[in-house]
């Protein structure tokens, strides 16, 4: 008789275990990133494992793509990230109506710092509750914290009141954090150096902190890289229209007003496809599928670029998009934003030339939204069409400049890139 489904997974299951202890008497740093492998191996194998104490939140992240939600890999990741970056989202926003929004400045007890602490502090210590061998790239540290009491305190009463309203969602990324200290402690958890190996998260507690200071776009990203390749991706945008299909005009970038009724959240897992949902103030609302929308003539694309000139050219940006046949204005926006608006089809190209030779991307910049706008169809790589290199470090060192397009016009867009750039050279 043939063996069945679940015998079949067994002998896998058994005989990949033999190989791992075989080679960890070689290797046995290889032990210890086999074992998350392998746990990983077996939820794939037999879902219905999962305890039921999660089988709530499964039912409600379902999606309404057609693949089942109960083989999903990384469900767990993608649950904890969703409820980490919702719940951190709501710190910001609170910080945005709150307090005056001052000048443009990152200075010590801005609303912008002391927003973006609120934010690491609770997102990394979501990440700590759930996965606590798990490394950390986040872009803050709790140094400027431990001197500042005043400071430290304005946070602390910002992340004692950030709590999602749905107690299970709660204790699902640790309820409350617990102390101070606690709250310095998981602040400090974000200095991981990154690499090649084994599950880092990159984190930027709020992506467009110009953005977010003047009322416009900014987002609250969070991406799991498993050996250097962002595989989970969750970004909030509280700003953007929840509609996917809301057209994206030249306004979006300014005076977008924190108010409630907007507010998205954005994720992918690779492989699995890039999902939608409104930002709640709860659990996790259901999903929808995004793609990006078919493009085949480049004259007729939206392209979206940085606000901020110092971030990205504008003169090169423009030049590239002449070159395609573009005649619709750019649409500039902070955060990553773009890539979101890319990947729901609300807009089609995402061009970021660099303006310095020296500067470069931070890995929590971009990780997110690589996942993002791959799973939604597209293709990203730095503007010389090299693929981003995640692995190397806390910064994209090996690259210069990002470029995001649907996957089918993608090669015309890079060599017209090519075109601009060599001309400057
Ligand atoms: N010279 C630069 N070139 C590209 N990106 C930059 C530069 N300086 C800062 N950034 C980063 O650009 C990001 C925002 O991009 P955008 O303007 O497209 O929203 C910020 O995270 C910011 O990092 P930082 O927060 O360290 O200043
Ligand atoms: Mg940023």
């Amino acid at each position: 008789m043939a063996p069945s489904l679940l015998q079949r997974n067994y002998n896998k299951f058994f005989l990949f275990s033999i190989l791992i202890l075989a080679a960890s008497l070689f290797s046995p740093s290889f032990l210890s990133r086999s074992i998350t492998r392998l746990a990983q191996l077996k939820l794939h194998f037999y879902p219905s494992s999962t305890s039921s104490a999660s089988v709530p939140a499964i039912q409600t992240l379902r999606t309404n793509s057609t693949r089942a939600f109960s083989n999903m890999a990384y469900e767990k990741e993608l649950e904890i990230a969703l409820l980490a970056v919702q719940r951190a989202t709501l710190l910001t926003k609170s910080v945005y109506s709150s307090h005056s929004k001052g000048t443009l400045s990152k200075s010590d007890s801005s609303p912008v710092t002391i927003g973006d602490f609120g934010a690491q502090a609770l997102i990394i210590a979501s990440i700590k509750h759930a996965f606590p061998g798990d490394e950390v790239v986040g872009e803050e540290d709790a140094d400027d914290l431990r001197k500042n009491e005043q400071e430290r305190q304005l946070v602390w009463d910002l992340v004692q009141a950030a709590k999602l309203d749905d107690s299970t969602a709660e204790d699902k990324i640790g309820g409350p954090i617990k102390s101070v200290d606690a709250m310095l402690e998981a602040l400090d958890s974000g200095r991981s150096n990154g690499g090649d190996k084994g599950r880092i998260w990159a984190l930027d507690p709020i992506d467009g902190t110009k953005g977010f200071l003047r009322g416009g776009q900014y987002a609250v990203c969070l991406a799991l890289m498993v050996d250097g390749v962002p595989t989970v991706g969750v970004i909030g945008c509280p700003n953007l229209p929840v509609d996917d299909k809301a057209p994206l005009d030249v306004s979006i970038g300014a005076d977008a007003d924190d108010k409630e009724g907007k507010g998205v959240l954005f994720s992918a897992v690779k492989g699995e496809g890039a999902t939608s949902r409104p930002l709640s103030r709860g659990a996790i609302q259901q999903g929808s599928t995004i793609t990006m929308k078919p493009l085949e003539d480049t004259t007729q694309a939206t392209f979206c670029e940085s606000v901020e000139a110092g971030h990205s050219s504008h003169g090169d940006n423009a030049a590239i998009a002449s070159k395609l046949g573009i005649t619709k204005p750019s649409v500039r926006m902070d955060s990553q934003a773009k890539y979101c608006s890319i990947a729901r089809g609300a807009g089609d190209l995402y061009l970021r030339l660099p303006v310095s030779k020296s500067y470069e991307e931070k890995i929590w910049d971009h990780a997110a939204g690589v996942v993002l706008v791959q799973e939604a169809g597209g293709e990203v790589t730095d503007a010389w069409g090299k693929p981003l290199n995640f692995g190397i470090g806390r910064t994209l060192k090996e690259n210069k400049g990002v470029v995001a397009a649907p996957k089918d016009v993608f090669p015309k867009v890079i060599e017209v890139v090519k075109e601009v750039l060599n001309a400057k050279a």
